[in-house]
């Protein structure tokens, strides 16, 4: 009957993370389970690594604060033959006995061909058929309503985040900085085609879709799964970046804007982006002020001959926003 409950209860969450802890919190209800983990996998200099991402900690569930480049919890995933074989094998479900001799049942959250997100239950004895029916009912309704969740969360043209869960991702993101070493912060980036409604003037609507296309899965391959990626409408996108030095930041903003311009666009040709940047740190302004600073630098990007990286912080030390009010003021004063 508790497990029933929990499931209602599952069922009724709207974000990723409570659906983690119900998820985690039902499996926690069943005899013989001695812990329960949802475990990140992230690929990352060649290689795949594993976290914990939430956890039993002291009878209580806990998620992680920590961003996953600067978790000391990280491990490389070869660690775990185990699963990496499993992973590799793309398996349902993997089982291992540890040397603990604790009995280990691996259930990968498979989305778009790719696992994620795997969640772990340990149990002290064997998992016997029974055993695994329950677990993997559970874990099935589970996935069912994380990929629903997931749906609604993206972008029907391009796949990629909506404007939904941006100010989620950017609270969590400027919170985990704190963990990260000096000279390094999050980073928000907006980014917009160059002269896109001639792009739609010229060859028609369903070709300027194809370009959105395609500049998506350029911006998924230069900033991968480590890095957030949203279209929040328009042919406007924005990317959340993990922590890193500005001159990081720059390299690989400068390493997607040259992409974009090396692209051969079918029947387009070639095409432009221009992007501005600001700091996402913990003492950042609002999600709202922080877009509109880095909207600042785009503009000022684009006034500046487009095809360029623009970041905030360096314009305004500059000078450059106030000598633009100065203007505008006189403009107005002039009318
Ligand atoms: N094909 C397509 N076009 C879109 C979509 N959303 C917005 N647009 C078009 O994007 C264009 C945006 O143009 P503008 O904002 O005027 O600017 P621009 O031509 O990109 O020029 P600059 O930004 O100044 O370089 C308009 O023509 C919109 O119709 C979409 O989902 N698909």
């Amino acid at each position: 009957m508790d497990i029933l409950q929990n499931l209602v209860h599952m069922t009724g969450q709207r974000d990723h993370l409570r659906l983690e802890f119900s998820v985690l919190s039902t499996l926690l209800q069943l005899p013989d389970i001695t812990q329960v983990r949802a475990l990140e996998i992230h690929p990352f200099e060649d290689q795949y690594w594993v976290r914990p991402r939430t956890w039993l900690e002291e009878g209580q569930l806990v998620n992680t604060d920590v961003d996953f480049l600067h978790d000391p919890q990280r491990v490389a995933l070869n660690t775990l033959p185990a699963l990496q074989e499993g992973l590799a094998a793309k398996r349902e479900r993997i089982a291992w006995q540890a040397c603990t001799g604790q009995y280990i049942l691996w259930l990968p959250v498979w989305m778009r061909e790719q696992a994620r997100v795997c969640i772990e239950i340990t149990q002290s004895a064997e998992f016997s058929s029974h055993d695994l029916d329950i677990l993997l009912a559970i874990f099935q309704v589970y996935r069912n309503y994380q990929s629903l969740l997931d749906y609604s969360e993206r972008d029907a043209l391009t796949g990629l985040l909506n404007r939904k869960t941006f100010d989620e991702h950017l609270l969590r993101l400027s919170n985990a900085s704190k963990h990260t070493d000096k000279g390094q912060q999050p980073w928000l980036v907006v980014i917009d085609i160059d002269h896109f409604k001639q792009v739609n003037d010229r060859y028609g609507h369903l070709f300027g879709d194809e370009v959105l296309i395609l500049v998506a899965n350029l911006l998924r391959s230069s900033f991968g799964s480590q890095h957030r990626v949203f279209r929040f409408g328009g042919e406007e996108f924005v990317i959340l970046l993990q922590a890193m030095t500005l001159d990081a930041a720059f390299t690989a903003l400068e390493h997607f804007r040259q992409a974009v311009q090396n692209y051969e666009f079918p029947q387009i040709g070639k095409i432009t982006v221009s992007l501005g940047f600001s700091g996402a740190h913990m003492h950042a302004p609002s999600p709202t002020q922080l877009l509109s600073q880095a909207d600042e630098a785009l503009y000022y990007a684009k006034e500046n001959g487009r095809n360029r990286v623009c970041h905030y912080e360096t314009l305004q030390a500059l000078g450059v926003f106030n000598k633009q009010e100065q203007i505008t003021h006189d403009d107005v004063e002039l009318f």
